[in-house]
């Protein structure tokens, strides 16, 4: 097939799944990944991200909904997308007796058209740990053998559940290269993780689930912009709030006094801090201890996860 970087590589639509007692782990989501797009799945715990992607994966049959992945149904079609696709386990549970090389070798067994486990090994910095046990390796490691053992298809499309959890920082940041790298090259990639930062480095997009449902969808940036901007400085000596021009006009949606200590939230950054800044400049003024800054996406993270407690009927979306 002709590579379209339209092309929806993964489509979800009404996608629900039920466990055996009953429980409803994921209550009906939409989304879609083009090809080449890094896509994070995040949330809090329990909110059905692992479950998700094992509907993806076609490890489970959905109780509702629709899963195309590669334009399959990755569950009843899975030996025309399994050639195709690269998934790491959260567990890759591999016997701990075997070293490196014999593991990747084994896995390279069930490949077709499997890439010399060098190759994968080296990607991932595994390449002076071949003659060592899996039992020997550190978390971080065994992380990383995972990761290898994802890529040794050179899937279209790869499956990361959790890719950096129990790395140390060079690990992490290796990862996220190497990530970025396969991006590059063209390989679309939908990863799960806990690491706000992670999805702020990597993801061309994002989804944020609660509770089963998907609360939000959309680039970091569109998702950030959810929350209100911050603004805190410490008011000059001999001045009151009430000295500052209204708050309201400047597009100040609430403030706080902590001593001398100010904290404005604004949807509307550059009037507020302009309004600001003109009137110190007007008066004479420093605005000592200033900081003017956007939401992160932690805190776009709380307060959806907070939002999306009190309110489950309406996901936020932006344009894809
Ligand atoms: N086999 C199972 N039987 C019953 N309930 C399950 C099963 N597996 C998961 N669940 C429940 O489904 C919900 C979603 O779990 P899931 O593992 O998909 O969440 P998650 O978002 O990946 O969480 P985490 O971030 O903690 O890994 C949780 O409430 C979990 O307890």
């Amino acid at each position: 097939m002709e590579a379209n970087e339209h092309e929806h590589v993964i489509e979800v639509t009404g996608l629900r799944r039920v466990y055996g007692g009953g429980f409803e782990a994921v209550r009906g989501i939409d989304f879609s990944v083009r090809r080449g797009e890094v896509f994070a799945l995040l949330g809090t715990n329990g909110a059905g991200k692992t479950s998700t992607v094992e509907l993806l994966e076609g490890l489970a049959s959905p109780a509702g909904g629709q899963v195309r992945v590669l334009g399959h149904d990755p569950y009843t079609e899975r030996a025309a997308i399994r050639p195709r696709t690269g998934v790491m386990l959260q567990e890759g549970g591999f016997p701990s007796e075997l070293t490196v090389a014999e593991t990747a070798r084994m896995w390279a067994g069930c490949v077709s058209g499997a890439r010399p486990e060098r190759e994968v090994l080296a990607l991932v910095g595994l390449e002076s740990k071949a003659g060592v046990r899996v039992k020997q390796l550190s978390g971080g490691q065994r992380r990383r053998l995972d990761l290898a053992l994802a890529l040794l298809g050179d899937p279209e499309v790869l499956f990361l559940d959790e890719p950096t959890t129990g790395l140390d920082a060079e690990g992490r940041r290796d990862t996220w290269e190497l990530v970025g790298a396969l991006r590059d090259g063209g390989t679309t990639v939908l990863l799960t993780t806990h690491y706000l930062e992670e999805a702020e480095n990597l993801a061309d997009r994002l989804a944020i689930m609660h509770e089963g449902r998907i609360a939000v969808t959309g680039t970091p940036a569109e998702v950030t912009a959810t929350e209100p901007s911050r603004i805190t400085f410490e008011l000059p000596d001999g001045y009151f709030v009430g000295d500052l021009p209204p708050l309201a006009e400047l597009g100040v949606s609430d403030h706080t006094v902590d001593g001398r200590t100010v904290r404005l939230r604004t949807r509307e950054l550059q009037r507020a801090a302009t309004g600001l800044l003109t009137w110190a400049q007007g008066a004479g003024v420093e605005l000592r201890r200033l900081d003017v800054r956007s939401a992160s996406l932690e805190e776009a993270f709380l307060g959806i996860a907070k939002d999306a407690s009190a309110d489950k009927t309406a996901p936020k979306e932006y344009a894809a």
